[in-house]
Formats: structure tokens, C-alpha cells, sequence
């Protein structure tokens, strides 16, 4: 990773190679007790196992993963021709944090290892034979990857192979279909379980797609074992990406499960193909499902049970729309699936509210002690989906973001009104007013809004987003002093918020997978609020940034040109950059039977 983060840093800031690692804020080899592998560039010669790691890692352009998808279309059994520039992995990707398990395990097994490694002759990695692409192979899974892959070997060879569906401890077939020379290991397919792991209980499985759709990776586990895991993950995530000493890090807190495990997918995106140029309208009705793990079309799928019973019933009900209408169509399209509610409360006297007005008489009827929801689903991308978290109301354009696993969010947003105020301590101001960083339709913004006496502001790049948080602050008698929101790129936020008191706010950043660009980093070290809570459901990225924020150096590993000159002068006039500390790190499992973990990071600034 730091190789990656450096020679980005590198081409982006020409004239800053006589950095010292020190000014970099990189770890240093004593802390990990490893030298890195941006070090080993350097000593590529010599035999330092990470020597070889960093040959592998270091010149090689990268592929990205969906490369891989074009590969499989060209044939199993044929070699892989290139036609294009290999592109640079994407930071924080799927493929990055592969590459990086990848490298961990290597170097762990290179130090401990007895095996023999073969030699590297053609034909050969140095961890062992490669197979030409097709060939079946037997392997032992020997660990779980932060993508929920499990990395495999065969007997006799520290090779490693990517096989999906498999867990620690299970011996499987598998059939070899890439080998990535950059890295030295090869992407498996699946085929069956030759001997289980003990972890392994095939009867769990709910789904008969499961090891051919590639949407769950996990149901073969029992829950508290899928909870374990990913644990793990988020403890990798922080040692791998996010650049700081371990004693900087807190134990990572055991993962909050989701009350529902099956049933709880409040939003699915099924698809269907169509024909190559567009132009041919369909005889018949085409498979709708999803993307299976090995090949491109699409596969046939009728029914989800990690979604809701409203999304399945909708799931049935677009396949049957479809069975009518696949004349119409002529090229592919996806398929919105999104959960609706309508609540009516029950009255007093105990009888049962009428069916209300516009809701279909087969919506899925959900009785609680006062009201009853009724559960539709929607599928027009600018129709309104509405949910509720305990008694707080949220709608939404039912094609932007929500969170899509609602049993998990009263626990979830309770966590957070737990943490985002620092406990009360002599002599600090208190915490008045709340910052909801990429805010979404106001998850947070309102959700938390009884605990800041000075307001919550929202910014969100999506003016629709906006406009539906707006809506809800009404919708749950929150004034504009209450809460407030902005319509903007989160970086844009701190030129409104020059008249609050860092000292008195809190801020909550809940950004997209790719995580906080560098110029949002830098100026919330600038405005340096006492507590930030960091939400993401890619621990990768949000680890990265939670390592900038504790060394207080955005600007320095990833900037741009440009805003490495602005940081510079910054610095040279002595503007101050504050820092944190980590209080916690847990995970939340909004995505039971995959291997996603959402993360949240609860940090303080350092007061020096
Ligand atoms: C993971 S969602 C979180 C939304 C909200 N916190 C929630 O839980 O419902 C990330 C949000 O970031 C917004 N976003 C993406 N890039 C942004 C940017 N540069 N500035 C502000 N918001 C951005 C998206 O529109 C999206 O609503």
C-alpha cells in the first residue's frame, strides 16, 4: 500500500523526493517491526523477502478488476491478450486491498514457511507453478481476505490462488482463470468443497444462486463467525491503509450485528441484458437476476431472501411485467427495487385503522403494538420511497442513496448519538453544534439533532438529497435553526462555517466508498472541531483518512500539485493543522452474508 501511496505522491510532487519517511508520516520499520516495501525498492538486490515483494509490486502497471470480466468473455483456455494500457489500481479498491492481503500473507509465509519455494523459471512463480488458464487444481483455503475471498494453496506450493465461496480450513476444486503476473497469484473459480472446514455448514446456505451469483460470500458461516471475520477486517484495514504506529490504534471493537440477518436488503438492482448494438427488440422474456461470479451475462434470478419480503414481492412482480413486456426492449437496462412505507397508526380504542387510501391491497402488512406499516415497492428512480427509523421519518428519491439495511439503522444511529459527544469534562465548553458531512436526505443531520442546542448543518453534493432532508427536517418538526442544509462538494462547507466555534462542534463524515479527498482532509484539520465521528462502509478508505487526521499531515502523502504549493505556503505562514486521537473503531454489519463492514471511527482532536 505505502509502495502505491508513494509513487503516486511521487509523480503527483516532482520536487518533494528528498522528503524524509519521517516528514512523510509514514510508519517506521521499527514500529512494525518489518521493513516496508517501499524501502525494499530500493534494496531490490538484495535478500530481504520483501526485496521480492517490492520487484512484484513496484514496477508493474496495474490492472483493474473489471479488466478481469473482459478477460473471462475472451475464453478460459486461451492466454489473456492485452490490448490496452494497463490502468493504476484504484486506491482503496477491491483489487488494492486484495493485492494487499495478498502481500501480507506472502511475506508472513516467506518468514515462517519451511516449505521449499521453487526457483522462478519460466512457466513458474518464485512461490510455486503456475497453471495455464483452465486447469483444475485442488487447493487448501488457508485464509479469508478483506474482500471475502478465501487465499489458497495447493499442497507443496506457497502460490497463491483467489477462490470465492470458500472459507479457512475448507480443501477445494478449483479452476485457475488469471494469473496476475504483477503480483505473482492467480484468480481460482469455484467448483466444490472436497473436504470442509469446520467453519463450513453447507445447511446454512438460504439461497440457491449462493457460489454462482457473486452477491453473498459468507452464507455458509454461522453469524457470529461472519461477525469475527469481519472484525478482522477492519483490524486489517487499519494495519494495512491506515499508516500508523499500532500503539495509535485502539483494539478494534467487537462488530454490532444486524437484527435481521436474512430479509433485510430494503433496496436490490437486478438487470438484463440486451441486445450488443441496441437495436433488436427482444422475442423473449430475458434472464433478470444479477451478475454471476464467473462470466458477464446475466444471470436468471427469481427470488433474494437477503432482501426484504416488499423488495422480493417486487422482484416477482418486475419479472412478471417483463414476461409481457420484453418486446418493448431492445437494450438492457437495471431494474430499481426499493422498499416504501406507509404508516398509519392505530387508534386508541384498539380497532384496526381502515386499508389506507392508494396502497395496494396485497402490500405487505407489518403490525407493531401502535401502527401498522404497509410495505410496497418502488421502482420508478424519481418516485419517493419512504422509511422510518423508531419514530423519525425519512423520505428519499427512491434512486439515491439510503442506507438499504433499516433494521440495523435504530441501533445503528442510538450508537451514534451514544458517541458523537465526548464525555463531559471540567472546564471544556460544551458541544453545541453538529456538522453532517456528506449528509445525504439527513440521516444524521436529524437523527442527532436533539443533542446540539447550536443546530445541525448538512452539505451534500446531491441537490435532490438536499431537497428530500429538507422535507424531513419538516416532516420531523425540525426548524431551519434546527437543522440546516446546504447543497454543495463537502469541501465547500468550511466557507460556511467560519462563524462556528471548533471548540463547540462536532462533525460527522459519512462519505462515499472512495472516502475524503485531500482538500476536504486539509481544511477540516484547519477548522479542527473537538470530535469527529467517521462513518464509511469501505474500511480501507476510511482507515486511510482516520491516518491523516491522527498525524494531522492531509497534504503531505496525497496531494495534488497544486495543493501541495497552497499546504506549503499554508505551513510557511504557520497555519495550524490540528490532530487526533482514536477513542474507538468498531464495525457495524449492514451487509450480513457478505463481506462488507461498515466502519465507525470516533476521534478527539489533540489539544497540545
Ligand atoms: C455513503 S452516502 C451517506 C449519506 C448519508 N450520511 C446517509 O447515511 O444516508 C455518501 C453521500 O455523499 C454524497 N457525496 C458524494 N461526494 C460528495 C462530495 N464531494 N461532497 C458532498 N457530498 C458528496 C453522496 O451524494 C451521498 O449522499
Amino acid at each position: 500500500m505505502q509502495a502505491f501511496a508513494l509513487r503516486s505522491f511521487l509523480r503527483k510532487v516532482p520536487s518533494c523526493t528528498n522528503l524524509t519517511r519521517c516528514q512523510l508520516g509514514f510508519r517506521t520499520a521499527s514500529t512494525w517491526g518489518k521493513p516496508r516495501r517501499f524501502e525494499s525498492k530500493m534494496a531490490a538486490a538484495s535478500e530481504d523477502p520483501f526485496a521480492k515483494l517490492a520487484q512484484a509490486a513496484a514496477p508493474a502497471p496495474k490492472r483493474r478488476a473489471s479488466e478481469g470480466i473482459q478477460n473471462r468473455n475472451k475464453g478460459r483456455n486461451k492466454p489473456t491478450k492485452r490490448k490496452k494500457k494497463e490502468k493504476p489500481v484504484v486506491e482503496g479498491s477491491f483489487e488494492e486491498v486484495l493485492i494487499t492481503d495478498i502481500h501480507a500473507l506472502l511475506a508472513a509465509q516467506s518468514l515462517s514457511d519451511d516449505a521449499p519455494v521453487a526457483q522462478g523459471e519460466e512457466g513458474e512463480s518464485e512461490a510455486g507453478p503456475r497453471h495455464e488458464q483452465g486447469t483444475k487444481i485442488e487447493v487448501e483455503v488457508v485464509e479469508i481476505s478483506s474482500t471475502g475471498d478465501g487465499l489458497a494453496k495447493e499442497k507443496g506450493s506457497n502460490h497463491i490462488y483467489v477462490v470465492p465461496f470458500t472459507v479457512p480450513g475448507d480443501t477445494v476444486k478449483a479452476r485457475a482463470w488469471r494469473y496476475v503476473a504483477e503480483h505473482d497469484y492467480t484468480h481460482a473459480d469455484f467448483i466444490s468443497v472436497v473436504k470442509p472446514s469446520p467453519l463450513r455448514d453447507d445447511s446454512r446456505i438460504q439461497c440457491k444462486y449462493f457460489a454462482t451469483c457473486s452477491g453473498c460470500q459468507f452464507q455458509m458461516l454461522d453469524y457470529s463467525e461472519q461477525l469475527r471475520l469481519k472484525r478482522n477486517i477492519v483490524v486489517k484495514a487499519y494495519k494495512n491503509f491506515s499508516q500508523l504506529s499500532p500503539e495509535l490504534v485502539p483494539e478494534v471493537l467487537d462488530t454490532i450485528g444486524s437484527p435481521l440477518q436474512y430479509n433485510y436488503r430494503t433496496k436490490l438492482t437486478p438487470h438484463f441484458d440486451g441486445d450488443a448494438k441496441g437495436k433488436k427488440f427482444m422475442k423473449e422474456r430475458p434472464p433478470i437476476g444479477f451478475t454471476p461470479k464467473v462470466g458477464r451475462k446475466t444471470m436468471d434470478i427469481e427470488d433474494c431472501p437477503i432482501a426484504t419480503d416488499a423488495v422480493r414481492k417486487g422482484l416477482t412482480d418486475e419479472r412478471a411485467r417483463m414476461e409481457k413486456e420484453f418486446s418493448k426492449y431492445a437494450r438492457g437496462a437495471t431494474i430499481l427495487l426499493r422498499e416504501n412505507t406507509v404508516r398509519v397508526p392505530k387508534p386508541a380504542n384498539g380497532d384496526l385503522p381502515p386499508h389506507p387510501e392508494g396502497v395496494p391491497s396485497d402490500a405487505i402488512k407489518v403490525e407493531t403494538p401502535t401502527h401498522i406499516d404497509y410495505k410496497t415497492c418502488e421502482t420508478n428512480m424519481n418516485g419517493t420511497s419512504t422509511e422510518y427509523i423508531d419514530d423519525f421519518v425519512f423520505t428519499n428519491n427512491a434512486g439515491s442513496f439510503f442506507q438499504n439495511n433499516n433494521s440495523i439503522l435504530s441501533p445503528f444511529t442510538e450508537y451514534i448519538r451514544q458517541h458523537v459527544l465526548p464525555p463531559a469534562s471540567a472546564g471544556a465548553k460544551p458541544i453545541r453544534t453538529l456538522i453532517d458531512a456528506y449528509s445525504g436526505s439527513g440521516l444524521f443531520t436529524i437523527t442527532q439533532s436533539s443533542l446540539f442546542p447550536g443546530g445541525s448543518i448538512g452539505i451534500d453534493i446531491s441537490p435532490q438529497s438536499i431537497e428530500k432532508a429538507r422535507t424531513n427536517a419538516e416532516l420531523n418538526s425540525l426548524s431551519q435553526s434546527q437543522c440546516k442544509f446546504i447543497s454543495a462538494d463537502a469541501a465547500q462547507l468550511f466557507r460556511s462555517v467560519e462563524s462556528l466555534d471548533p471548540d463547540e462542534t462536532a462533525v460527522i463524515l459519512d462519505p462515499p466508498r472512495k472516502g475524503c479527498d485531500t482538500s476536504f482532509l486539509r481544511q477540516l484539520l484547519q477548522f479542527a472541531p473537538k470530535r469527529i465521528v467517521y462513518v464509511s462502509c469501505n474500511v480501507h478508505t476510511q482507515a486511510r483518512d482516520v491516518g491523516v487526521l491522527v498525524r494531522g499531515d492531509a497534504g503531505l502523502v496525497e496531494a495534488a500539485a497544486k495543493e501541495w504549493e497552497e499546504l506549503s505556503k499554508e505551513l510557511k505562514e504557520g497555519k495550524k493543522q490540528a490532530r487526533y486521537s482514536i477513542e474507538s473503531i468498531r464495525g457495524f454489519d449492514f451487509f450480513p452474508q457478505t463481506g462488507h463492514v461498515e466502519g465507525v471511527a470516533v476521534l478527539n482532536r489533540v489539544d497540545e
